[in-house]
């Protein structure tokens, strides 16, 4: 248990807990947009690392995104510690080891403090503008496009103090243009297929609907001085609990209040274009490539969609981590199967990464019980992170005849986890949230049974593309899944996906 009476971590703290101290902080030239677990598990960590090794303007400015009111628990608890923040490396075996990036300058708030944010990302000490901020972030909707019906960017559109993503990243950039006009990259490090080019095309939708006397200067600008590089991004960085901060209080004896805990593996990979200079991360291991799509396709398929598979199976075997899901042998060889069998052969193999040997190696890293990372969270969003995980191997599996039956059974297991009250113990695994909950559990309530249900959330659901969403073998192997879900249980659904 944390105690009162320990320390708060803080710089002089840090040689007390047996900490290494991080370097001196750094002159500001990174803004990030999303200042939750995976940003401080992952670039934080690299940018620390790169700066040991060659020191560097590279200091982050941290920007708390979510369009949500209420309390910013990151955003205060650095700022009580001095910006300071530990990352717990859980290995299944050994006992924890601890980072401390110290990388971070005081941080701001989107919602509220929007106009600072906007100086700082114009800022021409700025250089990069990281971004992880979640689907929902990128306030995309059902055709991909940004959504002009979304009354937070309607807002930003129309001028003031932006609070989405976008409205932040195309105003810091306006203010570029208008003073100095600095060239500048905007980093996407969210799991999205081509994140950068998606950004891109957002960002490039978003000036198109400003005022025409805002788009000419603001075009130009963009067209000559602003890069978005595609990335690869992998670490499990599952969300704080108190026994993150308990074990901080009793391994270190200091307290933290915003600790991430982390697997021990990490990667990143990403398109060398970054027009105002980048740290040296390439000396804390990122890799560098003129292509990252097979990198995305391998990480995103493989390792993301199997955590979705995962999830809602797992849920639905009343598991509450990801480990005890791949570790349940009926569910963990479905799995594993389908990662071999289905979508293996959708993914082409990056120089280095052989397909076989990586799922391997995702199997062990998903089984790692220090984690705890919970179904309930790889599970929320689906109908945003579907789209990324699994509609790309279907839709390449039904085009070469064949027809994936653990995925179909995973898209059942979707169905039923967000539309069924008694899915799932809600109150032992956690709640699944998703934004499209309210509109598909509409469309389950006009359905005749389970696997009708399945057929119109499929059919009208949104969630998928029409040459997956209206092929009609898939659709009834999904509607007979969905039948088996709810009248034999999972067990009889998994047996015969496998069969
Ligand atoms: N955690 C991981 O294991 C991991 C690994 C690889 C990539 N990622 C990527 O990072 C993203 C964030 O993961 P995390 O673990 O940091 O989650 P988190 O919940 O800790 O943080 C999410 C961040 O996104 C912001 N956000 C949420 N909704 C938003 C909205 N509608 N508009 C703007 N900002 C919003 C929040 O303010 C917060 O800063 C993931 O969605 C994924 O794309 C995560
Ligand atoms: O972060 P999310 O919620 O988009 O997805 C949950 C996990 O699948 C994901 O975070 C993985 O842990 C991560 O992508 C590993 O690199």
């Amino acid at each position: 248990m944390t105690s009162r009476t320990q320390p708060r971590l803080s710089r002089t703290a840090l040689p007390v807990a047996g900490l290494k101290l991080p370097p001196p902080l750094p002159e500001p030239g990174i803004v990030h947009l999303g200042l939750g677990n995976f940003h401080r598990a992952h670039q934080a960590v690299y940018t620390a690392d790169a700066l040991r090794h060659s020191p560097g303007p590279w200091g982050i400015t941290g920007v708390s995104t979510s369009a949500a009111r209420g309390p910013r628990p990151v955003l205060t608890g650095m700022a009580e510690q001095g910006q300071l923040y530990t990352v717990l490396t859980l290995r299944r075996d050994v006992g924890v080891a601890a980072t401390v990036p110290g990388v971070h300058h005081p941080g701001l708030v989107a919602d509220g403090q929007g106009a600072e944010a906007v100086t700082a990302i114009g800022s021409p000490t700025t250089r990069i503008v990281s971004v992880t901020v979640t689907e929902k972030g990128y306030t995309f909707g059902a055709d991909g496009r940004l959504d002009l019906d979304d009354p937070l960017v309607r807002a930003d559109l129309a001028g003031g103090p932006p609070r989405t993503a976008l409205g932040l990243i195309v105003r810091g950039l306006q203010h570029r243009a208008r003073t100095d006009g600095a060239p500048v990259t905007v980093l996407s490090c969210d799991n999205l297929m081509a994140n950068g080019h998606r950004l891109r095309a957002l960002i490039d939708e978003f000036v198109a609907a400003l005022p025409a006397s805002e788009r000419p200067e603001l075009q130009a600008y963009v067209a000559a001085s602003l890069t978005t590089p595609n990335t690869m991004v992998d670490r499990i960085a599952p969300a704080t609990t108190d026994e993150h901060r308990d074990l901080v209080a009793r391994a270190f004896g200091v307290r933290d209040s915003v600790p991430v805990p982390a697997e021990p593996y990490r990667l990143w990979v990403m398109e060398d274009d970054f027009r105002a200079g980048r740290p040296a991360w390439e000396h804390a291991g990122a890799l560098f490539t003129d292509d990252v799509a097979p990198y995305e396709l391998m990480k995103l398929r493989l390792l993301n969609g199997a955590h979705s598979l995962l999830a809602y199976l797992g849920l639905l075997r009343g598991h509450r981590c990801i480990d005890q899901a791949v570790t349940d042998e009926l569910l963990g060889g479905a799995v594993e199967f389908a990662m071999r069998e289905e979508i293996l052969p959708t993914v082409p193999e990056p120089e280095g990464m052989p397909g076989k040997a990586y799922v391997t190696e995702l199997l062990d890293r998903f089984a790692n019980p220090a984690l705890g990372h919970r179904t309930a969270q790889v599970g929320s969003d689906g109908s945003l992170k579907i789209p990324v995980r699994w509609a790309g191997v279907l839709a390449e599996s039904l085009a070469a005849g064949r027809v994936p039956r653990v995925l179909a059974l995973g898209l059942a297991a979707y169905v039923r986890v967000i539309t069924a009250d008694d899915a799932y113990d809600e109150r032992a695994l956690g709640t699944v949230h998703d934004g499209a909950r309210p509109r598909l559990a509409e469309l389950a309530a006009r359905a005749s049974g389970p696997a009708d249900a399945a057929r119109l959330l499929l059919s009208e659901g949104d969630f998928l593309p029409p040459d997956v969403a209206q092929h009609r073998e898939l659709v009834d192997v999904v509607g007979e899944f969905a039948y088996t879900l709810a009248v034999h249980g999972v067990e009889a659904a998994l047996r015969s996906a496998l069969t």
